[in-house]
């Protein structure tokens, strides 16, 4: 297995008055698909926000490439390498496709290769360039909200339920899509509530309870061991089927 290049230890993260995350202990080893499932309201999207400083850890250490980020802005994470797709896509719908991408790109103008490649990888955002990104469908707009995140090399991405609410073609389309990302040097970690198109993609998985990882190991082993599964379906993966 590769080294880590995120590691959570003993996160917690308070809302307001209330108590999210409760000690998150979570590895997302380099080069690979991390899968982070758990039922509603286990805490995985406070869980990437918390990674990307959306919200503050009030205690606990996240280290990326061995360095310690608890406590960093945004801006200072993202510059590291991270990205973070949110559930909601951050898609900005008044503005044209081609604006969109524009406005993702730290660096102007958008390198032609690398926009090519990712045309290649997601063919609405070749297609509909010009459109307006308010006429696109879910899928289409999801595919933007991934594409943007990638449209400069990053280390690792995060992203909330790409196929959330998707058509089965869409879902095969952008799992591929996330297959050759991985190819690329990116590691990913998602949140994914589909078991079945989580454990094709998924390398690793961690397993969300309460607001801690109450399982992490191999996919593929959790994907071969039906009672592990039972055990962790009856618990936490209950709506996900
Ligand atoms: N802004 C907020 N204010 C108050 N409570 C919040 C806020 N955001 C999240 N929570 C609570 O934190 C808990 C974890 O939410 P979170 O969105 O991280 O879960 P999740 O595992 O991503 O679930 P889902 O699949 O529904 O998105 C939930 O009980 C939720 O109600």
């Amino acid at each position: 297995m590769a080294d880590n290049l995120l590691t959570l230890s003993g996160v917690h993260t308070l809302i307001g008055p209330y108590h999210i995350l409760q000690g998150v202990d979570l590895v997302v080893p380099e080069g690979g698909v991390t899968v982070l499932l758990g039922r509603n309201g286990a805490g995985k999207t406070t869980t990437l926000r918390t990674i990307m400083g959306l919200w503050n850890a009030s205690q606990g250490e996240i280290r990326f490439d061995d360095h310690l980020i608890t406590g960093l802005d945004t801006p200072d994470i993202s510059r590291r390498g991270i990205a973070y797709v949110p559930e909601d896509m951050g898609v900005f719908t008044d503005l044209t496709v081609a604006e969109n991408m524009t406005l993702a790109a730290a660096n102007a103008p958008i390198d032609q290769k690398r926009l090519g490649w990712i045309k290649a990888l997601f063919p609405p955002i070749g297609t509909f360039w010009n459109a307006s990104a308010g006429t696109l469908s879910g899928g289409q707009k999801q595919m933007l909200s991934v594409a943007r995140a990638v449209i400069e090399p990053r280390r690792l991405i995060l992203i909330d339920e790409p196929t959330k609410g998707l058509a089965p073609a869409i879902i095969k389309a952008m799992t591929d899509a996330l297959r050759e990302l991985k190819e690329t040097d990116t590691t990913i970690l998602l949140v994914e509530q589909n078991f079945a198109m989580a454990s094709t993609i998924g390398d690793t998985v961690a397993v969300m309870d309460d607001g801690r990882i109450i399982h992490s190991g191999v996919m593929r082993e959790l994907a071969e061991d039906d009672a592990m599964q039972e055990k962790l379906m009856g618990l936490s993966l209950e709506a996900h089927q």
